[in-house]
């Protein structure tokens, strides 16, 4: 139940529409109560009795009431999935919203197939519950009680014997559940795992095909496959188990009741039509006792959805905005680092360790050293993708948590090495962060980004649909995208992260060079693994296993035998051997 509850403001907002509906579930109950009793008086007032002018009155009564019937069915079923599309509505709406605003931590380890199976199986399994499981529990329950009543009018020994079936009934439907919701969950989880499979091999399938590794993605999947089957059996069998033995106490109750119902006909202690109806509401009570597994089982897989639905509800937003942030029309380009350290996890060993530099608004500084050193990890606190375990970073001065998050990455203009591209058009790509910039504006960032000459030799140019991947589009064309995108929201801080590995020597050379009239206004991060990337930034971190381990412009570093000159001459050893070669 606490998952419902924890649930409520989903639901609870469309509360109208249930309470209208449980209204007209209430009179289409009442009425199917009323079915049996006109059977009743038909056999034992007018067929018996040989009262046959009553038949028309009857026929009519009885149309009439197949008439209300009719109407307020569908006002129940309508008005009570109103009630559940307008819930997920809310709820779906929620779960996008809070994935916009979970931190980078907690997707460093979701699952894509998992949330997005969880974001449609999940909302559409609690959906079906709020829309019909809830309202059928309700009408269940009225049922049984309406029945029950009518039965101890009719012959209280009879009644009587129908209730000692119930507790053998309510026994098993309750076993039933206990058996089912797991089996559900463990349904949920499994599919969720094959979404994942699907999901990260239509996405990988480069990798997965360049290193023919077909058959062994078939066998990975094969495994999840078996099993999804395997617990979908699992739960097939509790299933095939519980219901035929909740069948078979219903039947022992109708033998029974025949038996004893015939004997009390013939001893005259009860009439043949109060016996005929006394079986049509067996079946209100029995049909439902079972139906209420149904329900239970219905009740479970929204218990077990819901359950999933709230790990993301739930899910810590480990960065957020602080309670007063300043508010500022622009941010100059002071960067300064104070002694930062960063775990990524609290156990973690440190990505960076006691990182101290200030950049001056304007300038440009370079980020050197192997993979893994850490240079991703600076620009990422400074834009608060995560928060430094010690030490502070300032932006103009003050503390990034000053600003709120959404005004920090306005600011601050990243260029990822792996471009992500939306498959829509090049132009809504560019201009992404900025959706209002004119026509002229994108033109201007791509043509800053070297983009403009190839985007204009497609055959619709700006108005090209790429897809999820950029598809078409070679690496160094979807890096420019993504540098065109960042400058176009005019940012006080440029983070170029290795976002020229991926063009030739020459277009790094073109980009930098339009780049150095943006560069200049703006405080630049270059982080590249190609010295000739950064060679004229006004300072260079070189960065070692998450320490600054020299610092200084390229000339300095150049002579003071540290490890940029060890890269240096690697590099430029290279060129040289080639040159020779050649
Ligand atoms: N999201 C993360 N969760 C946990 N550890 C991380 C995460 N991102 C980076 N790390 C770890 O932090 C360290 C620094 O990583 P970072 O990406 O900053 O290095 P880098 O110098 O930018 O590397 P590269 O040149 O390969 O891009 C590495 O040991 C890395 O494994």
């Amino acid at each position: 139940m606490e998952t419902f509850k924890k649930l409520k403001q989903f639901y609870w907002p469309y509360k109208k529409y249930f309470i209208a509906s449980l209204f007209f579930v209430l009179i289409v109950t009442g009425i199917t109560v009323v079915y049996p009793m006109v059977l009743q008086l038909t056999i034992d007032e007018v067929i018996m009795a040989e009262n046959y002018d009553l038949i028309p009155v009857l026929s009519v009564g009885f149309i009439l009431l197949m008439a209300i019937k009719g109407i307020t069915n569908f006002l129940q079923q309508y008005l009570g999935d109103l009630f559940g599309i307008k819930s997920v509505y809310l709820l779906r709406d929620s779960l996008y919203k809070k994935l916009q605003h979970l931190s980078f931590t907690y997707y460093d380890n979701a699952r894509t197939g998992d949330t997005m199976s969880r974001l449609t199986m999940d909302v559409e399994g609690f959906k079906f519950f709020l829309a019909a499981g809830l309202k059928e529990l309700v009408r269940v329950v009225f049922l049984i009680g309406t029945s029950l009543i009518v039965m101890f009018y009719y012959s209280i020994p009879l009644a009587l014997l129908t209730m000692a079936v119930m507790p053998f009934l309510i026994v098993v439907v309750r076993k039933f559940d206990q058996k089912v919701h797991p089996a559900f969950r463990s349904i949920r989880r499994s599919l969720g795992n094959l979404n994942t499979r699907i999901q990260e091999n239509v996405s990988g399938m480069n990798t997965v095909k360049s290193l023919s590794k077909e058959d062994f993605e078939i066998d990975r999947f094969t495994i999840d496959n078996k099993e999804y089957r395997e617990v979908n059996i699992k739960t097939s069998h509790i299933w095939a188990k519980y219901f035929p033995l909740m069948e078979l106490i219903g039947n022992i109750a109708m033998v029974s009741l025949l038996i004893f119902g015939g004997w009390l006909v013939i001893e005259g202690d009860l009439q043949l039509g109060e016996l005929v109806a006394f079986f049509s509401l067996v079946n209100y009570i029995i049909g439902p006792l079972m139906h209420l597994g149904f329900i239970v089982n219905q009740f479970s897989q929204a218990k077990a959805s819901g359950e999933r639905l709230l790990d993301i509800l739930e899910a810590e937003e480990k960065v957020t905005d602080f309670e007063k942030t300043v508010t500022v029309d622009k941010l100059k380009g002071d960067v300064k680092f104070k002694d930062v350290t960063l775990r990524y996890y609290e156990d973690d060993d440190e990505a960076l360790k006691n990182i101290d530099f200030e950049v001056p608004a304007g300038k440009t500084i370079g980020l050197i050293g192997a993979t893994g050193s850490g240079k991703t990890s600076i620009t990422q606190l400074m834009a608060r993708f995560y928060q430094p375990s010690e030490g502070e970073v300032y932006l103009d001065g003050r503390l990034t948590t000053d600003y709120s998050l959404a005004f920090i990455r306005q600011q601050i203009g990243f260029v990822f090495q792996e471009a992500f591209l939306f498959s829509t058009t090049i132009r809504d790509n560019i201009a992404f962060g900025n959706p209002h910039a004119s026509m002229d504006e994108v033109i201007e960032a791509a043509k800053r980004a070297q983009a403009h000459d190839f985007i204009m030799e497609m055959p619709k140019g700006y108005d090209t649909m790429l897809g999820e991947r950029g598809m078409g589009l070679s690496g160094g064309q979807r890096q420019r995208i993504s540098i065109a995108r960042a400058l176009l929201i005019n940012p006080s801080i440029l983070v170029l992260d290795d976002a020229t590995s991926a063009v030739d020597m020459e277009t790094e050379h073109r980009i930098q060079r339009a780049l150095k009239e943006v560069m200049d206004d703006r405080t630049t991060f270059i982080i590249a693994h190609r010295i000739s990337s950064l060679k004229h930034a006004d300072e260079i971190l070189v960065l070692d296993d998450g320490e600054i381990v020299e610092r200084g412009t390229h000339e300095e570093l150049l002579v003071n035998g540290g490890p940029y000159q060890r890269i240096y001459d690697i590099q430029y050893k290279d060129r040289d051997a080639i040159t020779d070669i050649s």
